[in-house]
């Protein structure tokens, strides 16, 4: 099985022009674990995912990929880290004249020398894990949205990618689907352990996928850490974006200025306002194998926990097995900031936690086929017509492409 490989940004800022994007922003996406990317519109959350491929040069920083800084690597370098990545695009970017079968074998076709046969079955088996088998035939012009971001999802599958970037997957989409497609995200993490980034405006989202979360916003990264770190968050930016509120620094179109925030959040019923109690997270569909990244962000996050919020301390502990909470709690009360640290070494979290045998990758795919979730017709006309409007993913036409 893959193993998904980490990505450190150090220091990176951006600017185009004399307009800066974002500056001096650092986080690290664990191998394997699944962070979310929250900003208001124009914060700059493509730029940033544009910086992780090396599509955008940023003027100042690193990422850090596999031991290779992307921001300062021969193009050739930059070639072999980019094959790392799989990326769904906001509506699947996939080509309008091919059906879907050929859209998903296409990487195969242009970046590997395998035979018709192999390829057939890599295809097929991306699209019985995203729930698609019976759907090779048709055209992305003849499905809904929420099946084109299957299709693309399953594209961005094919050369087995250990990093993956989806740009708003669920943008356009119903809550019903969207909920369905959250779900397919954490499966799929389960089954390739791959380290996934996503960038959401879908609060639901947000408070359900990822195991770390990071908002960008007035060009900084405000806040990065763990799910429990901003969803107990009291920062206004971050509590005003988790309520979709309207009272808070984020304005109509831009930052609203210091007096008119303080008046909003003093009207505001104090009773009514916080970020809402952390549900919890999505957990695998049965029968899939468990997600690997659980134990081991357990263990990072236990390993940090003194320097978190205490409201963040208090959401993880509760995330714990008893045992290991206990036995957490005496060390933290024997041992100074710094040896805490130190402890619990990952292979002491769980002892109960053995893991299972991985289940063969050809698990029959707990998401239905397209046909049990489309109604017959498919999407209607503005539907389609939106999903276009919003693709824009790296600014860039493809030929062919719907
Ligand atoms: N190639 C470019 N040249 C100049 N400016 C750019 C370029 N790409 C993006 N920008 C600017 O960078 C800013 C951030 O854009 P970006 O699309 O990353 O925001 P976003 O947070 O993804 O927004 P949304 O949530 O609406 O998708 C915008 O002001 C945009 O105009």
């Amino acid at each position: 099985m893959l193993m998904g490989v980490e990505v450190v940004v150090e220091g990176l800022s951006k600017s185009f022009g004399s307009q800066t994007i974002w500056r001096d922003v650092t986080l690290t996406l664990p191998s394997g674990e699944i962070s979310v990317l929250l900003g208001p519109s124009g914060t700059g959350k493509s730029v940033f995912l544009k910086s992780l491929v090396g599509l955008l040069k940023p003027e100042h920083g690193r990422v850090v990929i596999d031991g290779v800084d992307i921001c300062d690597c021969s193009e050739r370098k930059l070639y072999e880290i980019r094959k790392l990545f799989g990326v769904l695009f906001q509506d699947g970017a996939l080509f309008g004249s091919m059906n879907l079968f050929d859209n998903i074998a296409f990487p195969l076709r242009e970046h590997t020398r395998k035979s018709e046969s192999e390829i057939r079955n890599v295809v097929l088996e991306k699209m019985e894990m995203v729930g698609l088998i019976g759907a090779e035939e048709k055209l992305p012009g003849e499905i809904s949205g929420g099946m084109r971001k299957r299709a693309g999802l399953a594209r961005a599958l094919v050369l087995d990618p250990e990093i993956i970037l989806f740009d708003e997957p669920d943008s356009g989409l119903d809550p019903v689907r969207t909920a369905y497609l959250n779900q397919l995200i954490v499966d799929l993490n389960a089954q390739i352990d791959a380290t996934f980034l996503i960038v959401t405006h879908d609060i639901n989202t947000a408070r359900t996928v990822p195991d770390n979360i990071g908002m960008l916003f007035r060009r900084n990264l405000v806040m990065y850490g763990p799910r429990e770190v901003l969803l107990t968050s009291t920062e206004p930016v971050v509590e005003q974006f988790l309520n979709g509120r309207r009272q808070g620094p984020i304005g109509m179109s831009e930052e609203k200025d210091a007096g008119q925030m303080a008046a909003e959040l003093a009207e505001l019923d104090r009773d009514a306002a916080g970020v809402p109690h952390i549900i919890p997270q999505l957990e695998v569909s049965p029968g899939l194998p468990e997600r690997t990244a659980v134990r081991r962000r357990q263990a990072r996050v236990l390993r940090e926990l003194s320097t978190l919020s205490p409201a963040a301390q208090q959401e993880i502990m509760k995330t714990i097995h008893p045992h290991d909470a206990a036995r957490t709690e005496s060390m933290r009360g024997s041992l100074a900031g710094a040896e805490v640290a130190q402890v619990p070494q990952p292979t002491q979290v769980q002892p109960h936690a053995q893991t299972q045998p991985p289940l063969p990758r050809r698990t029959p795919s707990p998401h239905p086929r397209p046909e049990q979730q489309v109604p017959a017709g498919g999407e209607p006309p503005w539907a389609r017509q939106r999903a276009s409007q919003q693709r824009r993913w790296f600014g860039r036409r493809r030929g062919g492409e719907q």
